[in-house]
């Protein structure tokens, strides 16, 4: 195609991918810990300020972190550590880079024994009450650390509201709060086995049905109820169905998160060892097309770098 055939295409083209549409995913490990043997790539504390000077200068803004504990209990104790690695990740970033977006997740997943987003009471049952309690001074000790942006991601009713009023009373009435909102699904292992969060149970009980879509709609409209600012939706691809009917009707943005299955699975490693996202990049068309605010990702980076400027 001619050169000025293309510009016309790209005149009368839809919305375009650009790097600011995307949010960097980090997997946080401790600076002593070894990178190997995981699925999915990670990033120690130390490397962070340059993955994210090196991310901020291409034009992607924001970043999404998940930290785990490596001091793990029955009660999750190390949460809401102010020094825990998650607050450390924070404050590295935000020493970096203070205009860069930081994201954080709140659940309880990689800090619990258990491998579940909740914690068991006396009898094996799911405690309720502790669990959103330990949830909110979690998002509270982010929001001491710097972060924007807390996401409650256990799926517990109630959790989100609970985080607000928190953060609230703390006076961080300026943290906003983008809670998860989590299909079952099979595309979380690469995630799970690399923060040694997998539940003990060997299902998460309060996700959604992947064959219930108006339990997702109500549950987003509770969020909004509960004081959402925007919505994470999880898994990406596998949800646009949902994404096209909250697009127009749900009074805040909704933010897709590209999992750990979508970006082992739509990526190939070449032979000279660089990545094609090619395929990745493709389905993020897909969701900008369905009404994406912004796309969470693990490939913010390569897909910056094949982006038509
Ligand atoms: N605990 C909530 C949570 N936080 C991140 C992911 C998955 C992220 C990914 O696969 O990239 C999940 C889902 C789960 O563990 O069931
Ligand atoms: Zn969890």
């Amino acid at each position: 195609m001619s050169t000025h055939r293309l510009a016309v295409r790209k005149l009368l083209g839809g919305p375009e991918l650009t790097p600011a549409d995307l949010t960097m995913t980090f997997l946080v490990r401790d600076d002593d810990e070894s990178p190997g043997g995981r699925p999915m790539p990670t990033f120690s504390v130390a490397e962070l300020p340059e993955a994210v000077r090196a991310l901020d200068d291409l034009g992607v803004r924001s970043g999404k972190l998940f930290a785990g504990s490596r001091i793990r209990d029955d009660r999750a104790s190390q949460a809401d550590s102010p020094t825990g690695l998650m607050s450390r990740a924070i404050r590295a970033i935000k020493k970096a880079r203070p205009a860069f977006t930081v994201i954080t997740e709140n659940c309880l997943c990689s800090h619990a024994l258990s491998g579940e987003c909740w914690l068991a009471d006396l009898r094996g049952g799911i405690d309720l009450d502790e669990s959103r309690e330990v949830i909110a001074t979690q998002a509270l000790t982010h929001a001491e650390a710097g972060a924007d942006i807390v996401g409650p991601a256990s799926m517990i009713p109630g959790s989100v509201k609970l985080v607000r009023d928190a953060l609230d009373a703390a006076g961080h009435q300026g943290v906003l709060l983008m809670p998860h909102l989590i299909f079952d699904s099979g595309l979380y292992e690469g995630y799970r086995t690399t923060m040694e969060a997998s539940p003990a149970s060997g299902t998460r009980s309060f996700q959604l049905d992947p064959r219930q879509p108006e339990e997702a709609i109500r549950t987003a409209f509770a969020f909004v109820d509960e004081g959402a600012d925007a919505i994470l939706l999880e898994p990406a691809l596998f949800t646009v169905d949902t994404l096209v009917a909250l697009k127009g009707i749900l009074p805040v943005p909704v933010m897709p998160f590209s999992v750990s299955g979508e970006y082992s699975r739509l990526t190939e490693r070449r032979t000279d060892g660089t990545l094609d996202v090619g395929p990745l990049a493709e389905s993020y068309t897909v969701l900008k097309r369905s009404g994406a605010k912004r796309i969470i990702t693990y490939a913010a980076r390569e897909i910056t770098e094949i982006l038509t400027p």
